[in-house]
């Protein structure tokens, strides 16, 4: 075996949007290497925002010889992944994919043999929402997963994904999925009681049926089923089911009323009562991202990444979802104030008409490249492998349309955390973010980008400048 070490410093630099020892974010700035598979760890007290300076040290190594299945973690005290050898003889680092691959950790895949087999396919942060399981389950995976880098090698950062403030299925009446049968009626409640009733339907949030009419339709996960309301008694509503289909567990509700969303929870704050419990809790488990759901407002990402320094020593960065039209009007200051942003194309398809999604994800991750910060496209990317074991042509031509928009990370949600096809999916997302990277290359499409100036004083321009040369040196 041979050990390669690559050991590069530089100090002074005011590059922004780049996380901790997180493997998500440095396609910002290189376009030229498996970044995956190196691992990157700031010194001690490192900060990243804005324009400030800060010093840091990059170090990669990379193990050679060693098949990822029988790799050992290596000794040295930095983050490390392994590649094989023969992807690097075969391709050099030119040929390694750059597209940083999130996993929604579930049922489906938390177990250690599936979670080594998803780090082993590339995952490279693995997500966990807190809409689903308890927090014994969600610690359970953390430690499953510092046990893999710890003892295996790996690189996988903890994304924690907050529930946010949204009306939610707490239990609909069996423990996993259910088919709603068109006409069947249902009454949706926010009353809590022990156990489930058929065709009863208990919600998360006492008001949600606040300022909801007769004839409204109540949408379940955009468009999963479909109910017309047809009556209201006190807060419970019945309802006519108009369009058959499934119920998951946590599925989400929104109200519609002549083609147009009712906002019934727009009062509620971005972050719950429960979302800061599930804060503590990530800090408590050293986890390295905070994605913020229902972001409206640079405020609600700010206030988090004060309480994230005053409560931890560790560099925890935070996430803005993009998924609501609000957040769409306020986009360039969330995304000033993000460390990141997420593409959350799920709830995004509730609020805004579906054919502006392909639009709007190009202006989103537009407004990324530019501001320098790195955004995660997610949301049924490969949906039909949830159930299946080969995508569709167009759900690839997604994937591929994602990574030429430079989109930095890709994320599986349901595949994943519940499908029977997880490393498949995973391997789809691997093998068609690197072709589409290679013909970006090929076709020399990285000279395209044009990358915003960070620097303010004349060492910081003079440092960036030698970075970019570099970074197109390498491309
Ligand atoms: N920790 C978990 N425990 C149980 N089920 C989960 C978990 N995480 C995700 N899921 C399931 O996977 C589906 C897709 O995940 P995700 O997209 O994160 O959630 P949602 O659909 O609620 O936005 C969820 O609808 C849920 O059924
Ligand atoms: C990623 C998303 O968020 P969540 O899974 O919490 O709905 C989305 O809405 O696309």
């Amino acid at each position: 075996m041979v050990l390669k070490s690559m050991v590069a410093s530089a100090s002074d630099l005011s590059l922004v949007s780049v996380a901790g020892n997180s493997p998500l974010d440095f396609k910002n700035r290189v376009f030229g290497g498996r970044l995956i598979s190196l691992g990157f760890r700031f010194n001690k007290g490192s900060k990243c925002k804005g324009n400030e300076r800060f010093n840091f040290e990059v170090r990669a190594a990379v193990e050679v010889g060693v098949e990822r299945s029988k790799s050992k973690a290596l000794e040295g005290g930095f983050g490390l992944d392994v590649v094989s050898e023969a992807e690097l003889t075969v391709k050099g680092f030119a040929g390694l994919r750059k597209t940083k691959l999130v996993c929604t950790v579930g049922p489906a895949c938390s177990s250690l043999e599936d979670l080594e087999n998803l780090a082993l396919g590339g995952m490279s942060v693995a997500r966990l929402n807190m809409c689903h399981g308890t927090r014994d389950w969600h610690r359970d995976v953390i430690g499953k997963i510092k046990k893999l880098n710890e003892e295996k090698g790996f690189c996988v950062s903890v994304m924690i994904d907050t529930e946010g403030s949204q009306i939610h299925v707490v239990d609909h009446g069996a423990p996993s999925s259910v088919k709603v049968e068109e006409g069947s009626n249902w009454v949706f409640t926010a009353e809590h009681f022990e156990g489930s009733r058929p065709f009863t339907v208990q919600t998360n949030y006492r008001g949600f049926s606040e300022g909801i009419e007769m004839g409204d339709e109540l949408v379940i996960d955009g468009g999963m089923a479909c109910f017309e309301v047809v009556e209201k008694t006190g807060n419970d509503l019945h309802c006519k089911c108009i369009d058959a289909g499934l119920f998951l567990p946590g599925a989400k509700l929104s109200f519609w009323r002549d083609g147009k969303l009712v906002r019934g929870n727009n009062k509620l704050p971005t972050l719950s009562t429960k979302d800061w419990a599930d804060i503590d809790f990530g800090i408590a488990e050293g986890v390295d991202f905070f994605a913020l759901s229902f972001v409206n407002h640079a405020d609600s990402v700010k206030d988090l990444k004060n309480y994230l320094s005053s409560k931890s020593t560790k560099s925890i960065k935070v996430l803005a979802k993009i998924e609501s039209s609000e957040s769409l009007h306020k986009l360039e200051e969330i995304v000033r104030a993000s460390d990141g942003i997420m593409v959350a194309r799920g709830d995004l398809g509730v609020e805004i008409p579906l054919e502006q999604i392909p639009t709007v994800q190009e202006d989103i991750i537009y407004v990324c490249r530019q501001l320098n910060k790195p955004v995660i496209v997610a949301s049924q990317l490969l949906e039909s492998m949830v159930e299946y074991p080969t995508p569709t042509r167009a759900e690839v031509a997604d994937v591929s349309e994602a990574v030429r928009q430079y989109a930095d990370a890709l994320m599986l949600s349901g595949e994943s955390a519940i499908g029977s096809y997880a490393q498949k999916a995973l391997a789809v997302l691997d093998m068609a973010s690197s072709r589409m990277e290679s013909w970006s290359r090929e076709e020399n499409r990285q000279s395209l980008v044009n990358y915003h100036q960070l620097g303010a004083s004349l060492p910081e321009c003079i440092t960036e400048q030698i970075c970019n040369c570099a970074v197109e040196m390498g491309t």
